[in-house]
């Protein structure tokens, strides 16, 4: 319900290091007259669409400082910054354009641009610090700003935010809060409509002038938001006041205090000055050259895998239980077919079991991976929309991050521990042979899992389709493994001597066909989190 904030500020290129940094005006930010609208179906199995006015014919001008956007939930907050920023699905902005310092911007305005939004949009093992480090590592350019540049900026934004005390906190909360009440410029909104933008300090003065009472012990914020809701009525009667309360002259479904505000001095003088911009626009001058990342693709991997690596480091729950577990289960199927025999018929009923409880385990022990995406979704769509790396560079630091510590690393652990307890053969490449099968069959899992997790946005649709594939895939393996085993076993008994060939050319096939599955699943992965849309 509260605010997003704009901070508007330039960075300076001064390099000089006591020279303080980052302290020239910023640009000046104005919108014109826009309108941006959206088809929603009906109902949810409706063929038919209606379209809804999601921002109003809005125009203003934010001007260097902070600038706070208020309003109640659904007025159009989000939507208006999204439009200026470039972050919201052009195909919906039916009029109006969005000028930096009298020049045209395209969308990719939000490769170089940033706001504050009220979600908690951040990662949550990291500190405030941290964070705006992260952020500003990957979002100013390497050659026009040093690590020290960086450095400053950093320590700049905090202290102009008052967030000295929790800088090395997590709290998150804080951060958001310092920044809420350190605006200059405020805009109200409600119902995609503008219905006050001025100096922050005047707006009382504004409402009190059409009759509506601040009283001493309320809240600014709160107060704006009651009158823009309407729970707060004019108290004292005067033209304006009779306007505000008599909703009957209005036309249908316009709201009084934007009309009243589209009529005041404050408009009028905005209108003025948009004007004038537009009468010196130059059509031909347009910012609409591709802007590129900031930062080169070895570089975004190197931070954001170091940010993966620091986030699993500081949550080390997943690693420890996953390992806990495969510790815990090779010592059970151990335990359970401790020294099994190599007489048949009992060598392959043995054999039989184990495999299957290895299987299951390979396969279901890597359940948690669905989580992999769906927990950061939000993040990854804010960050990879505002530009800060390519999706390839989180695919592969987060692929790499979850395979090395949480995938790989335990199935050596686990595969160990029940291969001699059983006492399968003594030698060197019949264990590599079985290690390497084993990781397959965890990797073709957890790509699966991957896979899934950047299809959907829930755990639970995730938990359902994940389970078929996985049984599916259980079977069909564990199967195939009892089948090598008991072939090799006889191959060790010296019988069958063709059965070991035909034996060779089934293990054969089973790594390709896993190596297949990896790869493909994988594939898929990138390709959908590529399909996540970036607008908003
Ligand atoms: N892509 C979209 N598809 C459908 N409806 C949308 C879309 N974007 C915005 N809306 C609708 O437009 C209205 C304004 O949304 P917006 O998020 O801009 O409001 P807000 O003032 O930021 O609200 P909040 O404070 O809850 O975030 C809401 O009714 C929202 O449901």
């Amino acid at each position: 319900m509260l605010d997003e904030v704009l901070v508007n500020e330039q960075p300076s290129t001064d390099t000089e290091e006591t020279a303080p940094c980052f302290q020239t005006p910023g640009p000046t930010v104005t919108f014109h007259s826009l309108r941006y609208r959206i088809k929603e179906r009906l109902g949810m199995f409706s063929r038919q669409w209606v379209e809804k006015d999601i921002l109003r014919d809005v125009s203003g001008i934010l001007s260097p400082g902070m600038n706070a956007i208020m309003g109640p939930t659904g007025s159009g907050k989000t939507s208006l910054l999204d439009v200026i920023a470039g972050r919201k699905d052009p195909k919906g902005l039916k009029s109006g354009q969005v000028l930096v310092d009298n020049t045209i911007v395209t969308s990719d305005l939000r490769l170089c641009s940033a706001y504050v939004v009220q979600n908690d949009i951040l990662m949550g093992t990291l500190t405030v610090r941290e964070n705006l480090a992260f952020s500003a590592n990957l979002r100013l350019s390497r050659k026009e700003y040093s690590s020290a540049d960086k450095q400053m900026r950093v320590d700049s934004v905090i202290q102009e935010l008052g967030l000295k005390d929790c800088a090395d906190t997590k709290d998150h909360v804080t951060l958001k809060t310092g920044i809420i009440y350190q605006f200059d410029h405020l805009t109200l909104m409600n119902k995609g409509e503008i219905i006050y933008a001025g100096a922050a300090n005047k707006a009382i003065t504004y409402f009190e002038e059409l009759g509506y009472k601040c009283e001493p012990f309320n809240n600014p914020a709160d107060f704006f938001l009651d009158v823009t809701n309407g729970t707060v009525l004019p108290q004292i009667h005067n033209n304006k006041s009779e306007m505000c309360s008599n909703s009957d002259e209005m036309v249908e479904n316009e709201n009084p205090l934007a009309v009243i505000y589209r009529k005041s001095p404050h408009f009028l003088n905005v209108k003025d000055r948009l004007t004038q911009i537009s009468d010196g626009l130059d059509p031909e001058v347009t910012k609409d050259d591709r802007v590129g990342y900031a930062t080169p693709f070895y570089y975004q991997l190197m931070l954001v895998s170091g940010r993966t690596v620091r986030h699993i480091l500081r949550n080390p729950q997943t690693s420890y239980a996953q390992l806990f577990l495969n510790i815990f289960f090779g010592i059970l199927v151990g335990l359970i077919y401790y020294q099994i025999p190599h007489t048949l018929p009992e060598a392959l009923q043995n054999r039989t079991g184990a495999f299957f409880f290895l299987v299951i385990n390979m396969v279901f022990g890597n359940l948690s991976a669905v989580e992999l995406f769906i927990s950061e979704r939000v993040l990854f769509i804010h960050e990879n929309s505002s530009g800060f790396y390519r999706t390839s560079v989180y695919f592969l630091s987060k692929v790499f991050a979850d395979l090395i510590p949480n995938r790989i690393l335990p199935v050596f652990i686990f595969s160990a521990i029940p291969y001699f307890m059983m006492g399968l053969k003594p030698d060197v490449e019949a264990f590599f042979l079985y290690c390497v099968t084993m990781s397959m069959i965890s990797l073709s899992a957890v790509s699966l899992a991957f896979l899934i997790s950047a299809s959907v946005g829930s755990f639970a649709m995730a938990n359902i389709l994940i389970a078929l594939p996985y049984v599916v895939m259980m079977v069909s393996l564990a199967e195939q493994k009892i089948y090598r085993h008991v072939d090799c076993l006889l191959c060790s008994k010296k019988f069958f001597k063709n059965t070991c060939i035909f034996s060779l050319v089934r293990f054969t096939f089973n790594q390709v066909a896993l190596t297949g599955i990896m790869c493909v699943c994988l594939l898929l992965t990138y390709v959908q989190l590529r399909r996540i849309s970036r607008w908003k």
